[in-house]
């Protein structure tokens, strides 16, 4: 049983693994939980990964699998292997991806959480409407009830739809948002976005705080604030 109770995961969008290991070397498990993503899985591979988890961290592998059943599901199985806490793949992958993957976790000894990703909070209605699709208001609420039927733990969405998945989908499926920013901080490239305190206000059960964090002059101290803001 985890002894980590902090909603805040702090993903290393560093290009190396010194960078990364120099981050988790300043924080605690008990800080944060740290995701480890396309850049550098794709630049340092599941060693970083497994040097995360050995050194007592909980680690979000965000690869957003997307892809056939059988391939996703043979994904999800080597992400287990690696000791993850959390994993995840593309909603839109469809009912029969999400359920080869959330079947092949349950055959698993180790069986992180599974998340399906809805829309990405970079996106906005225009945005989906180029690409075919109707605005997040409708396809992220639809996107999540299909990763429940499909027996998922959660979804990844912004904050901003926390509330109504709430409502929808019940007090235990859990909500990862991305797209959190302080008060006056930059945008960046993400779309729908909101500050820590509204978003767990909103439902909300872990937060993604990159850039904010990561890019700040002393990243502990703004890690610490932010967790003060909230009181966790
Ligand atoms: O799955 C994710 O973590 C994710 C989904 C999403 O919709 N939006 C999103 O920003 N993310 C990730 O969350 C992180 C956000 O980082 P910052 O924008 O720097 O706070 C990045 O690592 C993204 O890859």
């Amino acid at each position: 049983m985890s002894m980590v109770h902090t909603p805040i995961i702090v993903p290393l969008d560093f290009d190396n693994a010194a960078q990364a290991l120099a981050f988790a070397d300043r924080v605690t498990p008990e800080l944060c939980r740290l995701k480890v993503g396309k850049e550098l899985f794709t630049a340092e591979g599941p060693q970083l990964v497994e040097q995360l988890v050995g050194r007592g961290y909980e680690v979000f592998l965000d690869l957003k699998f997307h892809d056939i059943p059988n391939t996703v599901a043979q994904a999800v199985k080597a992400a287990a292997r690696l000791g993850v806490w959390m994993v995840n793949v593309h909603a839109q992958g469809g009912r029969k991806m999400m359920c080869a993957a959330r079947e092949m976790l349950e055959a698993q000894s180790h069986r992180p959480l599974l998340i399906g990703v809805t829309v990405l909070t970079s996106l906005d209605g225009h945005d989906l409407a180029e690409v075919g699709l109707p605005e997040p208001a409708i396809q992220v609420p639809l996107l999540a009830r299909l990763a429940q039927e499909c027996g998922l733990d959660g979804v990844v969405c912004s904050a901003r739809e926390a509330s109504t998945l709430k409502q929808l989908c019940g007090a235990d499926f859990k909500l990862v948002t991305p797209g959190i920013r302080p008060a006056g901080s930059s945008q960046d490239d993400q779309s729908r976005v909101m500050t820590p305190e509204a978003a767990l206000a909103a439902g909300a059960d872990y937060l993604v705080i990159g850039r904010p964090i990561t890019q700040s002059v002393d990243p502990l101290a703004t890690l610490t604030a932010i967790r003060t803001s909230l009181a966790v």
